[in-house]
């Protein structure tokens, strides 16, 4: 038996969506969105010098693997400082679920398609229904809530930050995504009744087909400016039916989730979770590779990338992440062993160049250590989760089919 490691890195898209023409940002089409070949393009124009980094976009181990190939199979054209020949397993996938949200991609890469459209949240104010607002009232015990409509989570804390110490009210707000997101003080509104804020409305919110509540907490003062912590929490809707996750915990295998995976599964096919930022994740992701046992799965999210700066269109922040990566990866292969299969890969795009603040559209790499410069072309990401279980020998395949 081997062992499987499948790594998402949150939103590095790298372009040509077949139907990115019906998805936006701000009423703009996502036709286009290139995250990684857009960021490579401004960092090679010099327009990404900050955040400690400088010059072409240097990602050496992960186009090693065949990124730039991907890149270019993706989107059809090459890409600046990218485009080695491939020493790994490459290829570019195209999703078919109908939201470009992270549980989307996800359960649909652990070979789940989302059989629903979600509920979004109309771009008006108040953005919800006056049921969900009354009953985010009565469970928060509070006068009234802040907010009610779309926004950037960072944004909305410089906004109504002071008025949230001041009146105790929620700050409540949504996105592009099927979400409904309570921001509110760590301190003065309290960490843990903010999770029961959230996991009191959730299941109305489930019912609703709107996929997750978050708890956004954050710390500061009006003075000193208020920052989120690493403690946000999402109370998800379970998928509806299993996934790569529950198919190797029923064959008896240990799953491992790092990163939110936990949250996006709701916590169900795993035998245990760890969170925290990045750089922590990236070692437990290699005391995954040290000691994970033989059979088991190791499912990863890094969100950064996604988070601090897809979201908040930060350019050279999201290349300087990146390149982070790249020189973290050899300590993670290094750990593996032979026979083992590692798959990096994405759930959705969101080009830090774009209009808006929301996901883009996009096509994603499917980028395979372990198993021989191959090149697989277009798959679908059900493929993904496929590939893994036969990699695995599990008996279940879901929607998709091995590119093994
Ligand atoms: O602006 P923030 O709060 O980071 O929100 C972002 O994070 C949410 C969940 O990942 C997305 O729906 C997006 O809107
Ligand atoms: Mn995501
Ligand atoms: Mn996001």
């Amino acid at each position: 038996m081997t062992r499987a490691f499948l790594v998402v890195l949150d939103s590095v898209g790298i372009g040509g969506a077949p139907d990115a023409d019906t998805f936006f940002n701000d009423g703009v089409p996502d036709t286009g969105a290139n995250t990684l070949g857009h960021i490579a393009e401004a960092c090679a124009s010099g327009r990404a010098d900050a955040a400690g980094r400088s010059g072409p976009l240097k990602l050496p181990n992960l186009d090693a693997l065949g990124l730039g190939a991907a890149l270019e199979l993706a989107s059809g054209a090459p890409v600046t400082g990218l485009g080695a020949i491939p020493t790994g397993l490459w290829g570019a996938a195209t999703e078919v679920s109908r939201g470009k949200d992270t549980p989307s991609g996800h359960w649909e890469i652990a070979g789940l398609p989302v059989p629903w459209d979600w509920t979004y949240f109309p771009k008006t104010e108040p953005a919800f229904p006056d049921r969900v607002t009354e009953a985010l009232i009565a469970a928060a015990g509070t006068g009234g809530i802040l907010g009610n409509k779309h926004a950037s989570g960072t944004v909305i804390l410089d906004e109504l930050g002071a008025e949230h110490i001041a009146t105790g009210w929620p700050i409540v707000y949504t996105s592009a995504d099927s979400v409904l997101q309570i921001a509110a003080h760590e301190e003065s509104f309290g960490l843990e009744r903010l999770y029961e804020l959230c996991e009191a409305v959730a299941p109305m919110l489930h019912e609703m087909r709107v996929g997750r509540v978050i708890a956004r907490p954050f710390l500061g003062s009006p003075g000193e400016g208020f920052t989120r912590t690493t403690n946000r929490k999402d109370f998800a809707l379970a998928p509806p039916g299993p996934t790569l996750l529950d198919w190797a915990q029923d064959a008896g295998r240990s799953v491992n989730a790092v990163g939110k995976i936990d949250d996006i599964f709701a916590h169900r096919g795993m035998d245990n979770g760890i969170h925290g930022a990045d750089a922590d994740l990236m070692e437990a992701l290699i005391g995954w590779g040290e000691g994970a046992e033989e059979g088991s799965l190791t499912f990863a999210n890094l969100v950064e990338f996604d988070a601090k700066y897809g979201h908040r269109r930060d350019v050279a922040g999201y290349a300087a992440h990146l390149e982070w990566f790249d020189a973290q990866l050899p300590r993670f292969l290094a750990s593996l062993r032979e026979g083992d299969l590692a798959i990096f890969t994405a759930d959705h795009g969101n080009d830090p160049t774009w209009t808006g603040t929301d996901h883009t559209r996009e096509r994603v790499p499917v980028l395979g250590w372990g198993v021989g410069a191959r090149g697989i072309g277009q798959v679908a990401f059900a493929d993904l989760g496929a590939s893994v279980a036969a990699h695995l020998g599990l008996p279940e395949r879901g929607a998709g089919k091995s590119f093994l």
